[in-house]
């Protein structure tokens, strides 16, 4: 099986070309040894795509773990650049299909080169039993019982879930460890990604992410984009901002018109390769 590799932002991914979503979700049980970093590929998800009936292309995204998550920014940022430059779609602006429903992005090129891709993300999911999180009222502010004490998180989902947390110096926190708690908190019946934030000023801020199923990132495309509707909530930033992660900088926009949240940021291609399927066990 011929994949390649890309990142975005150094969240890195192996992309591999299916005949329909359905053959897609055949290679989940591969998932875990194929972004093994010892023993597989290595990879934070295993991206299965293809043309799609009703839409451009399909995107099915699995986790190192094995999970199969909903959506993907910087996932989705390399796929939209794979077809554009690979000839599966004909036009920079395209639409997929994903788990947790259609997503627009748009490749951005100057002089010919693919600089960004701005993704319409969709709109951002508030409601608790959607999100889902337990407990009743706000989603804003949600306080959580944890070894180091109560935590107070706002819980956002953009397709996939996400548990924001607002500190006040990023580097005091040990994000792997209180990460790995709170991804499987209780009150999250489908687990989460968590996310600690350092408000810079109303336009700019540091995130920190512990992945759902994949652990410590270098980014997280729809993490960044759950950080700034949080933040929005908090009354801590306008709606749009300039989110510093370990791997580059994410533009996120929240729009007052129609209320999606649109994301801007690169994806490279590192390599290319085949895999064996009958020798990954
Ligand atoms: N691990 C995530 C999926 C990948 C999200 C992240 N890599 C992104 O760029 O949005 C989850 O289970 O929800």
């Amino acid at each position: 099986m011929e994949f390649v590799k890309m990142h975005g932002l150094g969240n890195d991914f192996i992309i591999v070309q299916t005949g329909s979503w359905e053959e897609a979700g055949d290679l989940q049980p591969y998932a875990r040894m194929i972004c093994d970093r010892n023993f597989g590929v290595g990879a934070d998800g295993l991206v299965a795509i293809g043309k799609d009936p009703q839409m451009d292309i399909f995107m099915r995204i699995f986790n190192p773990d094995g999970s199969e998550a909903e959506m993907c920014g910087n996932a989705i940022r390399c796929v939209a650049r794979y077809a554009y430059e690979n000839g599966l779609v004909k036009e920079p602006n395209l639409s997929l299909r994903t788990l947790a429903g259609s997503r627009y992005p748009v490749v951005e090129t100057s002089a010919g080169q693919v600089k960004n891709i701005k993704v319409d993300m969709g709109k951002p999911i508030l409601k608790r039993s959607l999100i889902p999180v337990q407990g009743r009222g706000s989603n804003v502010k949600i306080l959580l019982e944890a070894s180091m004490g109560t935590i107070e998180a706002t819980a956002v989902s953009m397709g996939n879930p996400h548990c924001i947390i607002f500190v006040d110096d990023i580097n005091k926190i040990p994000v792997a460890l209180w990460g790995a708690e709170l991804e499987v908190h209780p009150f999250f019946p489908a687990k989460t990604n968590v996310e600690f934030v350092q408000i810079l000023g109303r336009n700019e801020m540091i995130m920190r992410v512990f992945e759902r199923g994949a652990g410590l990132t270098l980014a997280c495309g729809t993490g960044a984009c759950a950080a700034l509707v949080a933040a929005v909530l908090n009354g801590f930033a306008d709606r749009d901002a300039r989110v510093h992660l370990p791997g580059g900088d994410l533009l996120i926009e929240w729009s007052q018109d129609d209320q999606h949240v649109y994301m801007t940021g690169p994806a490279e291609q590192v390599f290319q390769g085949s895999i064996d399927l009958q020798q990954i066990t």
